[in-house]
């Protein structure tokens, strides 16, 4: 079976530029990636059966982004072949980590390399764009500098910290923060250079906080530790640290029932580690993406 990881993602900055005519929103974050995050295995199913094991809670199978990434990629290239994919979900659903979006580049990205598609990365990513505005750079699998609504896509080299991640214990639907009126949509547009000397800041994390005091409460919490912020549209939020054992000893002090990870920032997504090391034990398979 092939297994590969589905990592999470943090926007370790996130601002918003506009609000395009199709609602859709224009903005800049920085993405990257942890060393933490869902598992997938990858078995190759007769006469072009899909299945997922085990169901994911409180999604039906077919609104899976698993399950929907494979048929994408069924129906775009023509494919017979079949799949029963194994799912460990270890990413809180909601939780602006990107798990969802993680599993379908996961997905494409296996898939293309089970079924032996020989689709380039640039066509993966366009697929998977359909499917969420977080997957194409997920596929690429570089941290990088996001703008439009995500899609356009600058590879970056921000330091690599632990994080001390912790998820309020709520879910927070993106498209709520996203028609949000009060949300703030005017940030300027800068260079990542001149983001990336400013202070970085989350544009959604006043809003989340005022309408979820959990949020507000374990973000002022930790911000007595180190410098903390929310990812994406929420409801997580994270810390960065100069070891794994201080970001540990942040976590076992954390209020009671706090459920959160500590994890590395990787420049380069797990996922392509992963794929360097089975390439590099099996050198004639195929190194298309
Ligand atoms: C803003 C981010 C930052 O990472 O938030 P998180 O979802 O990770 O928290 C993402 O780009 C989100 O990507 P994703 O979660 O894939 O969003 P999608 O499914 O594409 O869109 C969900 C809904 O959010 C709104 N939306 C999303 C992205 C965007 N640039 N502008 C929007 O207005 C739209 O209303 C859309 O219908
Ligand atoms: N494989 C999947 N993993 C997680 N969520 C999924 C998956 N497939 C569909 N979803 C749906 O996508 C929504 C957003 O999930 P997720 O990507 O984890 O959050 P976020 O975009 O906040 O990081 C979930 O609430 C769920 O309904």
């Amino acid at each position: 079976m092939m297994v590969l990881p589905a990592p999470a993602k943090l926007n370790l900055f996130l601002y918003i530029t506009g609000r395009r005519d199709d609602g859709y929103h224009n903005l800049q974050t920085l993405f990257q990636f942890v060393d933490h995050g869902d598992s997938l295995g990858f078995e190759p199913a007769p006469d072009g059966e899909l299945s997922l094991h085990p169901a994911l809670p409180g999604v039906a199978e077919e609104q899976n982004l698993i399950i929907k990434a494979a048929r994408l990629l069924q129906h775009h290239t023509g494919c017979t072949q079949g799949a029963r994919i194994h799912l460990t979900k270890r990413l809180p659903m909601g939780g602006g980590l990107g798990g969802g979006s993680s599993d379908a580049a996961t997905t494409l990205v296996a898939l293309n390399r089970l079924w032996q598609l020989g689709l380039p990365t640039e066509q993966l990513a366009q697929l998977g764009l359909t499917l969420g505005a977080d997957v194409p750079v997920f596929i690429r699998g570089q941290a990088a500098f996001a703008e439009g609504v995500g899609d356009i896509l600058t590879p970056a080299h921000p330091p690599e910290p632990w994080y001390l991640v912790l998820h309020p214990e709520i879910e927070v639907a993106t498209a709520a923060v996203f028609n949000d009126p009060e949300l703030t949509r005017n940030s300027p547009v800068l260079s990542l250079q001149q983001r990336l000397a400013l202070p970085w800041q989350n544009d959604c994390e006043p809003l989340v906080k005022k309408h979820h005091p959990e949020v507000a409460k374990l973000l002022g919490w930790l911000l007595e530790y180190a410098p903390s912020r929310m990812t994406g549209t929420g409801a997580c939020i994270f810390a960065s640290f100069g070891s794994r054992e201080k970001a540990e000893q942040t976590l076992a002090k954390a209020p009671e029932g706090t459920r959160g990870f500590v994890a590395k920032g990787c420049n380069l997504s797990p996922l392509f580690s992963a794929l360097q090391k089975m390439d590099a034990a099996t050198p004639s398979s195929n190194t298309a993406t």
